[in-house]
């Protein structure tokens, strides 16, 4: 297959776990006889250095052209430290996800046995745990209208949705439910929010279409105690963008770190796969950020096209690394591999056997299915 892919590094660890992303990718190329094609954009605080805008027309019309977009992270102290900053890192990758109409952002919390014993919660507790989220990525508090007053002293974001756009990822969602353990968890907080209250009027009215999916709704505060007491009860949750957003993180706490989180952003034609950790300034430069999630949004690169054969190879090195403990040191209790290291490591370990399959079997993390 060719596939033409754009490169956003962006700032920060960005452009060190990406690093490892595309020696992946070329090892996959190699092994199975694919041919990718890897373009870099620029992105973030290091576009705005260079030219001003954090999403230059150029690497907007990369991404249009490409036939996927991998994407480091963005985000710069400079910015976080300064609220009066009207140019931001931020509004590049928001502008690129509205741009492409990247409405659906998934993201798979999958325990790998073998790291269960490192999590910081109870090994009984999150061994099994097997959810994923579908966050609304293009509405609500992000994109709608925002005010300052003029002395400075009031501020609004509006948090704003339509029907049409939470029908939408709706229906991914309850369809992945319907692929998966049949279980769909809407988070919202209706007893407060006339957003959420539509939210659940929408949902509860398509859910009718898919009767095998149980449908249950949760506020976001309970959510955020039940993912730490008892994850596995997840199959698939459904939610808005800004709850999306947080719910995401602490999943990570469940795995482990959130340098093993990945997650694929998807719409009507474009998709693009990026790990949910930000730049982590802290580390840039220093070889310590774990690529693994970044190597993972690859997986979730391939299967979307189809090369679950692939997809999985790139799986089952990335296990060969945990089985080794080649892992950096944000898998608690583990060695202290860098990042380069680990990357190389999974790359070269990437093969076309049987083998795979019967790994992942066990880890059931990927299956034969597209992602949308
Ligand atoms: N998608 C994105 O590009 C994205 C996502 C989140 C935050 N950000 C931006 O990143 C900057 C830093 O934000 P933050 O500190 O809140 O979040 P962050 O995800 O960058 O880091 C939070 C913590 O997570 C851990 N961590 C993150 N990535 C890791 C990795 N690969 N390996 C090991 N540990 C890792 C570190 O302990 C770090 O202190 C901000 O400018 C923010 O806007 C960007
Ligand atoms: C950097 C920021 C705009 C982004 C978001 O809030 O969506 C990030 O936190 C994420 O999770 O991808
Ligand atoms: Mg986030």
């Amino acid at each position: 297959m060719h596939l033409k892919i754009a490169v956003l590094g962006g700032d920060g660890i960005g452009p060190e776990v990406l690093k490892q992303s595309v020696k992946c990718l070329q090892a996959v190329a190699e092994t199975f006889g694919h041919n990718f094609t890897f373009t870099d954009g620029l992105v973030g605080a290091a576009a705005i250095k260079k030219t001003g805008s954090p999403l230059p027309d150029a690497t907007l019309e990369l991404c249009k052209k490409s036939d996927a977009i991998l994407f480091g992270a963005i985000g710069a102290l400079e910015y976080d430290n300064d609220p009066n900053a009207r140019v931001r890192p931020e509004q590049g990758l928001l502008k690129l996800r509205k741009e492409l109409d990247l409405f659906a952002n998934i993201r798979p919390v999958k325990v790998f046995p073998i790291l269960a014993p490192k999590s910081p919660l109870k090994e009984h507790i999150i061994k099994g745990t097997d959810f994923v989220i579908y966050r609304e990525l293009l509405g609500g508090i992000y994109f709608n209208e925002k005010k300052l007053s003029e002395d400075g002293t009031k501020a609004s974001d509006l948090c704003e949705y339509t029907e049409g756009e939470i029908s939408r990822i709706a229906h991914m969602a309850f369809k992945a439910a319907k692929r998966r353990r049949k279980k769909l968890t809407l988070v919202d907080k209706a007893n407060v929010l006339e957003t959420s209250r539509l939210w659940r009027r929408v949902v509860t009215n398509i859910g009718e279409s898919y009767p095998e999916v149980e449908l249950n709704c949760l506020f976001i505060d309970n959510a955020a105690i039940q993912i730490i007491l008892d994850p596995r009860q997840f199959d698939v949750i459904l939610t808005e963008n800004m709850f999306g957003d947080i719910l995401n993180d602490q999943g990570s706490v469940v795995l482990g770190s959130i340098g093993l989180l990945p997650s694929a952003s998807v719409g009507t034609k474009n998709a693009m796969f990026e790990p949910v950790h930000g730049s982590y300034p802290q580390a840039k430069g220093k070889n310590i950020a774990n690529p693994v999630a970044s190597i993972l949004s690859v997986a979730m690169l391939l299967q979307h096209f189809g090369l679950f054969e692939e997809a999985n190879a790139v799986v089952a090195a990335i296990l060969k690394s945990f089985q080794k403990n080649i892992v950096t040191s944000d898998v608690m209790g583990s060695s202290k591999y860098g990042t380069n290291y680990v990357g190389d490591f999974i790359a070269e370990n990437i093969v076309d056997s049987d083998d795979n399959l019967t790994m992942n079997d066990e880890n059931i993390w990927l299956g034969k299915s597209t992602i949308i």
